[in-house]
């Protein structure tokens, strides 16, 4: 690329919102320190009872909502896990001279690695079957530790010390709860570094759209499989704590509603929040135990089942009335503080922002001196973008080929979306691919970009065959994607969403991700991230909820997206849709610009005009056969192509030949020769 990218003070501007969010964070964890630093002094021996469960049973619980808020997936046999190593733990410490420490990590280990085994397989499949072989893993280990001899069946393994630090036996509740503490807080801080992380937010733009995810180069399954391993040692280190306190190790440990409760405790709290994992295992703790206490004193005599209903009840409640959880409720508290603040946005600025500058042209603009001024502007929103976006990588020479389609076919049953398409798209040009309505030119791109699998036939990408594959394989070499159907982030703002697409350029994975070892990196692709909106004209709703922007700006914020990744084959499907008219200008000489740089382009696109003025090469489908191929004159000029047009709707073969006046417009430097055409 031509242009240099000019110094954007693009980390200035986001320093004070990353530094705000992260105060935040370190206040909520020294307040917690001090919390769990006073709870022992002052609470009575049932309290700490109930205080020492709850913080081992928020280790599980913490990894319990990164499965479910991260990775989407729901585990129904966290407790085997917990069960598992509880019971390696216990059984290496008192029938092994192991050191206590490996052995815990032993313990851990084999928590997950049969979360490894269990993963493997499953979480390829979408759906809930993670959640239905977890279930069946919690009767597997219960059945296990209840009928074997090697665990003591019903006995249990028993005998279990607790453990030494510094020579001293941690002995009573209160030491105990000092010794789990900083477990958790450490956990949940590396827990929250995840969520931030790379791999965190990956994660999260998978829950909201797999598809674009994968399209930027995220490996879904691996890192899905990550985090359901890490969830495990999770909830291995809890056993392992549960063990030394209860000193006992029972089959009851791996049973369904220990799971339930787990699962309860992330809803309770606030399911996708790391914070509402820890505050729901105290919450659920207190409310079973409490309501222990106060069912009898309601009912008299009641016991057993009947304090087992109430405590179900009133759960069915708070989850009815709160659905948001505990961090549900701290945001609607949060929220209503900032208004009585008068902190929040004005809903006239935002909407002014939401429109956007390009939305703000006067209507009726006949007068030669606002057409002057909009000529203008675009041409310096085109200056301004072309000097800010990032360079794009060439790694082959112009007019060489990126993409080559050989028979690609695919058929749903009776019919042949994509029938033996055979083209090449060569490096450097902008190909287009048009067609009337139903053509096939959204299945083909699927194919291409590995949203669907062909029936037969092949898609090479810089000589590799990729057809078939997940999009994120030929996202990492560097093919990337728009939607006709936008696929946008809703779970972050828009630059969250641009911030994506640099997913391909980051390192970092789930553990430099969990110690927060990649601030660096994650500031150098957000200021590109920032450069990129800026250049694109959206850096003013940068911040701003994705969902919220209007339909043509989210498609510009995907175009972004795409351009983010640095991709050496842009598919941009059908980009126009729903832009302005400046808009469609800006972009359309941004697409020159960037093939000029070297990038290629494959734009499938409903507005015929714009594609013959800006293609250099045009592919025609039509009922899903290739009907031609060429360049735009050859194409226009090519009977078949207008018979197809002609052929379906009377205003497509209008759309033709209003194509063919505008690419006469732009291409013919004699007037003389538009009469004759
Ligand atoms: N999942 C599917 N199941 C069955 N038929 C399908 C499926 N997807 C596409 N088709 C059919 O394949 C053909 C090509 O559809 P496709 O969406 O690729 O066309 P298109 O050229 O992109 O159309 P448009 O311009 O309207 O978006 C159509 O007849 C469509 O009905």
């Amino acid at each position: 690329m031509t242009a240099q990218k000019t110094a954007l003070p693009a980390a200035q501007k986001r320093a004070p919102r990353i530094l705000q969010n992260a105060l935040v964070q370190w206040i909520g964890v020294a307040a917690l320190v001090v919390a769990l630093i006073v709870f022992p002094l002052v609470a009575s021996p049932t309290l700490m009872n109930i205080g020492v469960f709850a913080l081992i049973y928020a280790l599980p619980a913490i990894g319990l909502s990164l499965l479910m808020g991260l990775a989407g997936q729901v585990s129904l046999g966290q407790a085997s896990f917990f069960a598992i190593s509880a019971y390696a733990h216990a059984m290496l410490i008192t029938r092994t001279p192991i050191p206590e420490v490996l052995a815990a990590v032993l313990a851990v280990g084999v928590s997950m690695l049969i979360a490894l085994l269990v993963g493997w397989p499953l979480l390829r499949l979408r759906g809930h079957f993670l959640a239905l072989a977890t279930l069946g893993l919690g009767f597997i280990v219960y059945i296990v530790a209840r009928e074997s001899d090697f665990t003591n069946r019903t006995l249990g393994i028993s005998g279990i010390q607790r453990p030494e630090v510094f020579g001293m036996e941690i002995g009573n509740n209160g030491l105990f709860f000092y010794f789990v503490a900083p477990f958790v807080v450490i956990g949940l801080i590396l827990a929250l570094n995840l969520t931030r992380s790379r791999a965190g937010r990956a994660l999260s733009a998978v829950n909201d759209s797999e598809l674009a995810a994968e399209s930027l180069g995220v490996g879904t399954y691996s890192l899905r499989l990550k985090v359901f391993v890490l969830s495990a040692a999770f909830a291995g280190l809890g056993g392992v704590f549960y063990a030394y306190h209860v000193r006992i190790v029972t089959p009851e440990i791996g049973e369904f509603h220990l799971s339930v409760e787990f699962l309860l405790m992330v809803v309770l709290g606030g399911l996708g929040s790391v914070w509402g994992a820890v505050a729901g295992s105290f919450i659920v703790e207190l409310l079973r135990d409490g309501l222990r206490a106060i069912i009898p004193t309601i009912i008299p005599g009641a016991t057993g089942e009947v304090q087992l209903i109430g405590y179900g009840l009133v759960l069915v409640l708070v989850i009815i009335l709160l659905p948001g959880g505990f961090v549900g409720v701290v945001q609607i508290i949060t929220r209503w503080v900032r208004r009585m603040l008068g902190k929040g946005p004005s809903t006239t600025a935002r909407s002014a922002k939401l429109q956007g500058a390009s939305d703000q042209t006067p209507t009726g603009a006949f007068s030669a001196a606002i057409a002057e001024e909009e000529a203008q502007r675009i041409d310096s929103a085109v200056e301004q973008a072309a000097a800010n976006l990032p360079e794009m990588p060439t790694p082959v020479a112009t007019g060489e080929t990126v993409l080559r389609l050989e028979g690609l076919t695919k058929r749903y049953g009776g019919v042949v979306a994509v029938d033996n398409v055979t083209f090449d798209v060569p490096a450097g040009r902008i190909t287009g691919l048009i067609g009337p309505n139903g053509a096939g030119k959204t299945t083909c791109f699927n194919m291409i970009s590995g949203a669907i699998a062909p029936t037969s036939g092949t898609v090479s990408f810089l000589g590799r065959e990729v057809q078939g594959r997940k999009p994120n394989v030929a996202a990492s070499a560097g093919l990337t994607r728009t939607f006709q159907n936008l696929q946008v982030f809703g779970s972050t703002d828009v630059l969250g969403n641009v911030y994506m697409g640099r997913y391909r350029n980051g390192r970092a994975g789930v553990l430099r991700g969990m110690l927060g070892m990649q601030g660096a990196e994650q500031r150098r692709h957000r200021d590109v991230a920032r450069d990129i909106l800026d250049a694109l004209n959206l850096g003013d709703v940068a911040d701003l909820p994705a969902g919220d922007l209007p339909f043509g700006r989210q498609r510009m914020m995907e175009v972004c997206r795409a351009l983010a990744l640095e991709p050496t084959l842009l598919l941009l499907d059908e980009p126009m849709a729903g832009l302005s008219g400046a808009e469609r200008e800006v972009l359309a000489e941004l697409l020159r610009r960037l093939r000029d740089a070297g990038l290629t382009v494959l734009l499938v696109e409903h507005d015929v005009a714009q594609v013959m003025a800006l293609a250099d090469q045009v592919a025609v489908l039509d009922d899903g056969d290739l009907i031609a191929i060429g360049t735009p004159e050859e194409v226009q000029a090519n009977p078949k192509v207008i018979a197809a047009y002609l052929g379906t709707e009377e205003d497509e073969a209008e759309q033709v030949l209003e194509g063919v006046a505008a690419v006469d417009a732009v291409r013919s430097d004699d007037p003389k020769e538009d009469d004759d055409a």
